[in-house]
């Protein structure tokens, strides 16, 4: 089991926010189906810990100075998922505090390797919830055609992956983004305790 030492939930907010001191990784890592809250949560949860979060998804865009949608339409998914390996390996190595992977990071067998030297929690979500909270939008590209049909494929496809990688697994299903901010701090509690 990866050791965990977050900062306490009460870390000064006037302080500098970058990582736990004297830890060389990442807090925790995010993964989970899209939809499942990783990008919300994950800053609720930075917030929490008093330490910066990162979103491999937001780094992507950034770099290739466009949403991931036409990412996927100018450059296929080969492209995009190129860009996410290189960006995910990136921030392992570099990130300090919270980070969130986008929700197919870990059909990478690369990235599942490096995942390994890592806290990693999944939020999982059941399809109600799943295509609720996305809407099926068009911003996932993935959604876009036969969303719901897709959605579900998705989830039972990569359950497998997420589990193999997770320290920790967090049902998000009827619970709000707070609720699932405490469960996460408690699991990284209960962690830290069992180190
Ligand atoms: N536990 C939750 N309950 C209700 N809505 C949520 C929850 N978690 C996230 N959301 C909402 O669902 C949408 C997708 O969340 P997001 O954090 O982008 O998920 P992900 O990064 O895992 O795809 C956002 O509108 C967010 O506000
Ligand atoms: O599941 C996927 O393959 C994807 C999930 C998205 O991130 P979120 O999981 O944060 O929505 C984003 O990386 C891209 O649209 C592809
Ligand atoms: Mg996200």
């Amino acid at each position: 089991m990866t050791p965990v030492d977050p900062a306490p939930a009460d870390a000064d907010p006037g302080a500098e926010v970058t990582g736990v001191p004297g830890v060389d990784r990442p807090v925790c890592v995010l993964v989970g189906a899209p939809g499942a809250g990783k990008t919300t949560v994950g800053r609720l949860l930075a917030a929490r810990l008093g330490v910066e979060f990162a979103d491999t998804d937001e780094q992507i865009e950034r770099t290739a100075g466009k949403p991931i949608s036409d990412i996927f339409v100018d450059d296929g998914e080969d492209h995009f998922r190129a860009l996410e390996r290189a960006a995910v390996a990136e921030a392992l190595a570099t990130r300090r505090g919270v980070l969130a992977l986008g929700g197919g990071a870990v059909l990478a067998e690369s990235t599942r390797e490096l995942l390994l030297g890592h806290l990693v929690v999944f939020l999982s979500v059941e399809l109600p919830d799943a295509a609720k909270r996305t809407g099926l939008s068009a911003a996932r590209p993935l959604l876009a055609i036969n969303p719901r049909a897709t959605m579900r494929q998705l989830l039972a496809e990569r359950r497998p992956l997420y589990e193999e990688v997770a320290d920790v697994v967090v049902p998000t299903d009827r619970i709000d983004p707070d609720q699932v901010t405490e469960t996460v701090l408690s699991a990284l509690d209960d962690l830290r305790a069992q180190s």
